[in-house]
């Protein structure tokens, strides 16, 4: 396996499909699916995944650019790593998604949808990150699942991570690595959802954050170097190398209302250069569904991921509120 993104996007499988170096054996399972086990007794074991939306290729580029360092013994592993690259003919496409978004189909919500490739998809990494904690994992092994993304829009908070709903407390070792990869702001989600994240963290009890690490740009288009603290986090995490020292504390957010695209008629009040997490002030109409309207509760709440676009019946926007800060505060 010499690179598994190009692997990944010829759409063949490899003529060899499991291989040991001095340092590690690797398995391919499947396509955008290789694991890789340390020679060494393992500390935890993560699932890193990237490119389930196919326009969003830094993260891919990261995530390619690592597994190659390991794969030629440029990098030590500590721990078990299952790699995915989640939706192949979305890559090749450089389209978020063909038919259905993948991040909406988890948790079985993949049997709600006519059969498709990204219904099928779903099913094949559901049952990817099963085989691969409940198979290989001892019981008190920590498992973390780090779900790389960037973002249709800018973003006040250039990084940012968004945990899925977890009536567990996170581990403050998860917490502080958010931290060090330069997140500067946590969205925790208030409620369940299709999201892959949600999945491994609800399914498995792992550790569990979509990583939204800048703008979604095509393969080439990319500045790298704009990812180089969740890069040098991921190495840090990866390789046992010291963890660099957290920049600042992110900010908290939480859910507190979703706007969803019910109908044709749905019109969102927000221009196309909203960037996510501007601040609206209490009574601001956001949003309009034919008799629905969508209005902010709170002092202030600030936007993320607002998306006329959507297909009818999914979401169009969060609205968060920020933890600990002062109401009278401004909208940006
Ligand atoms: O920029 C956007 O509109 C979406 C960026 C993106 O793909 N975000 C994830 C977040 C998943 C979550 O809520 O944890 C998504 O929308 O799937
Ligand atoms: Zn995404």
């Amino acid at each position: 396996m010499h690179d598994f993104l190009q692997q990944t996007l010829s759409g063949e499988a490899p003529r060899q499909r499991c291989g040991e170096t001095p340092w590690l054996r690797w398995q391919w399972h499947d396509h955008g699916i290789l694991q890789l086990d340390p020679l060494s007794d393992p500390r935890q074991a993560l699932v890193l995944s990237a490119g389930i939306h196919g326009n969003e290729t830094a993260p891919v580029e990261i995530m390619n650019s690592l597994i190659g360092a390991l794969l030629r013994g440029e990098m030590a592993l500590r721990h078990r790593v299952l790699a995915i690259l989640g939706n192949p003919a979305a890559l090749r496409a450089n389209k978020r998604y063909l038919r259905h978004d993948v991040n909406r189909l988890f948790g079985g919500r993949w049997q709600q949808i006519d059969d498709c490739d990204e219904a099928r998809r779903a099913l094949r990494l559901e049952q990817a990150i099963e085989a691969f904690w409940l198979q290989g994992c001892k019981e008190d092994q920590p498992r973390w699942h780090l779900d790389l993304h960037t973002a249709i829009r800018g973003s006040w908070h250039t990084r940012f991570g968004v945990l899925p709903l977890n009536p567990q407390p996170w581990p403050d070792a998860f917490l502080h690595w958010l931290a060090a990869a330069g997140l500067e702001a946590l969205v925790y989600h208030t409620a369940p959802g299709g999201t892959f994240t949600h999945f491994s963290c609800a399914t498995f009890n792992a550790a569990s954050c979509t990583l939204e690490l800048g703008k979604a740009l095509p393969f080439g288009a990319n500045d790298l170097t704009q990812f180089a603290a969740a890069q040098q986090a991921l190495t840090a995490l990866l390789s046992g190398a010291p963890l660099p020292a957290p920049q600042q504390t992110p900010r908290r957010y939480r859910v507190v209302q979703q706007i969803t695209r019910l109908s044709e008629r749905f019109k969102l009040h927000m221009d196309a250069e909203t960037r996510n997490f501007t601040a609206f002030p209490q009574g601001t109409l956001l949003a309009e569904d034919g008799e629905t309207q969508y209005v902010v509760q709170q002092a202030r709440e600030c936007v993320l991921f607002p998306n006329p676009g959507v297909a009818l019946g999914l979401r169009a926007g969060l609205m968060l509120v920020e933890e600990g800060a002062p109401a009278e505060a401004l909208p940006r």
